[in-house]
């Protein structure tokens, strides 16, 4: 590890980033700041959770300057969300030096967008429609812009995002420096990134598998209409601090979060057709402890960074491996360890070996628990939290009549009977989850060598595919920054729902 004082950082970020807790650089850090700094291109990848954000923050705080006030770079990224706590992070890193950052998303009052922008920020963070959007407006001049930031750049640059990527990049001057990050970077797509980068260094951290070690991942087989209960019981044994659970479409998502409800969890959906605000206090919720298990489309699964998510529940196989990847990075992020499972229909075990082979890394597979099994973890829950009680010794008010008690009852049946009330048993209450179509069949495996990430020639259809359908959603969307109503719920988020109808992958706006 490197000091940050060895990247020929200035003392004022240093500050931030000491205050933030950085004490070192992380290698992908390491590897790219210098050479950031010397203005290069760069397209950087590493393992999710490792860093990637300051990798291209701290350069760009370092280069800003606060005394000009004009837009002087430009990161784009695939989800508001994610832009948010991007230029949340931003401000952390320059908040000694007084850069000025601000992050222009969809789902916002454009004319409060419109007025911070007349405050002249010297970095703006946002999604691809939105920022398109203000350009049209004239409302965002880019003119002055230095550096460009693609993060989650393998995302950006698929089918759905391209051609608002192309436009923006028509804004921008041709002399500025090009930055890509992502965890995963497919070869066809490096391609695309190269054609508008000069002579970029690529920085790829190595490691044995693309998935981060320290997360334990696990496969459960399990037929569509078991899912739910395996997925109970395997909450009720692994008793997660934060949890994720990911379906595939949204109606999944609301039926899964409602459910869960039902049987007791405290869980809340996010996906893209919720209103910002109801995504954004969802999330806060989250973060604060305040829901345990956040349901999520793929909307969630790249670049969020909340701590505290132990646990990752795949509950339908993701389509792509990348989003795979992704998705169990948002547990075991900057060293902590994680747990991942993700449940396969037998019709989809294909996936599941296209996943091992893009990752290099075999998944374990894991016997789902009985419902004994699922009600001794919530025992020793309970006992858990008895002995907490006790040990807080917030019991004074409760003492007599705990005495009155004991002459009365035994004192092992008063325990248990605490115990009892302490304990999640287990609940029937019907709840209903419509059942997914499948994913369409794979019986094999065709990848070539990936060289971590990059894709053989059948897998490389899928994205062939989105493009076709992608075009018309671009052309909608175009102008007003508002989108058709396509808001069947059932369809599948940033992709396609089933082999039959391909549908196109939605940018966030
Ligand atoms: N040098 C550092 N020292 C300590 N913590 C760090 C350092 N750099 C980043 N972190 C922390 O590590 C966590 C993960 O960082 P970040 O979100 O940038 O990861 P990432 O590589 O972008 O992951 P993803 O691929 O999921 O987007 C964050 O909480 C961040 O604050
Ligand atoms: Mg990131």
């Amino acid at each position: 590890m490197t000091n940050f004082s060895e990247l020929n950082i200035s003392a004022s970020t240093q500050r931030s980033l000491k205050r933030m807790g950085f004490e070192e650089a992380t290698p992908i850090q390491e590897g790219t700041i210098s050479y950031a700094l010397e203005g290069r291109d760069i397209i950087g990848q590493a393992q999710t959770g490792t860093g990637k954000t300051a990798a291209f923050g701290i350069p760009l705080i370092e280069k800003v300057d606060p005394k000009n006030p004009v837009v002087q770079a430009l990161i784009i990224a695939p989800t508001r969300e994610l832009a948010i706590q991007s230029s949340e992070e931003l401000y952390k890193i320059g908040y000694d030096k007084r850069a000025r950052i601000l992050s222009v998303y969809g789902g916002q009052d454009i004319s409060r967008q419109i007025r911070a922008l007349k405050n002249k920020p010297q970095i703006i963070v946002g999604t691809p429609g939105r920022i398109l959007d203000h350009i049209k407006r004239r409302t965002l001049k880019l003119e002055n812009v230095e550096t460009l930031v693609l993060d989650e750049a393998d995302e950006m640059l698929n089918m759905g995002f391209i051609e608002d990527i192309n436009t923006i990049l028509e804004n921008v001057p041709s002399e500025r420096q090009t930055l890509l990050f992502s965890a995963t970077m497919p070869a066809p797509i490096r391609k695309i990134a190269e054609t508008f980068m000069k002579d970029p260094e690529i920085v790829k951290i190595k490691s044995k598998e693309m998935t981060v070690e320290n997360i334990e991942q696990y496969f459960v087989k399990a037929q569509e209409r078991e899912k739910f209960d395996v997925l109970s019981r395997l909450l009720n044994v692994h008793q997660p601090e934060l949890a994720i659970v990911f379906g595939r479409t949204k109606r999944r998502v609301d039926e899964l979060a409602h459910a869960l409800n039902i049987r007791g969890y405290l869980a809340e959906g996010i996906h893209g057709d919720l209103s910002q605000a109801k995504r954004l206090s969802v999330l806060r919720q989250f973060k604060e402890n305040k829901i345990d298990i956040l349901v999520a489309t793929d909307v969630a699964a790249r670049g969020l960074d909340i701590s505290g998510v132990t646990h990752v529940y795949n509950f339908d196989i993701p389509q792509d491996p990348e989003s795979y990847v992704h998705r169990i990075g948002r547990t075991g992020r900057a060293g902590k360890s994680g747990l991942a499972v993700t449940f396969v229909t037998p019709r989809e075990m294909g996936y599941l070996r296209i996943v091992e082979e893009t990752t290099k890394k075999r998944m374990t597979p894991l016997k789902p628990p009985t419902a004994d099994e699922a009600l001794v973890g919530q025992q020793a829950l309970a006992v858990e939290q008895l002995k907490e009680l006790v040990e807080k010794n917030h019991l004074s008010d409760y003492r007599a009549m705990a005495e009155e008690l004991l002459t009365t009852h035994d004192a092992v049946d008063l325990v248990a009977a605490a115990l009892k009330s302490l304990t999640k048993e287990p609940d029937d209450s019907p709840i209903k989850i419509t059942e997914e179509r499948p994913l369409p069949m794979r019986r094999t495996s065709s990848r070539g060598n990936s060289n971590g990430g990059g894709r053989s020639q059948g897998r490389g259809n899928y994205r062939g595919n989105r493009s076709g359908s992608s075009r018309g959603e671009r052309g909608e969307r175009s102008g007003s920054g508002r989108r058709s109503d396509r808001s069947s719920s059932s369809r599948r988020e940033g992709g396609r729902r089933d082999s039959g109808r391909r549908q196109p992958r939605r940018s966030e706006d």
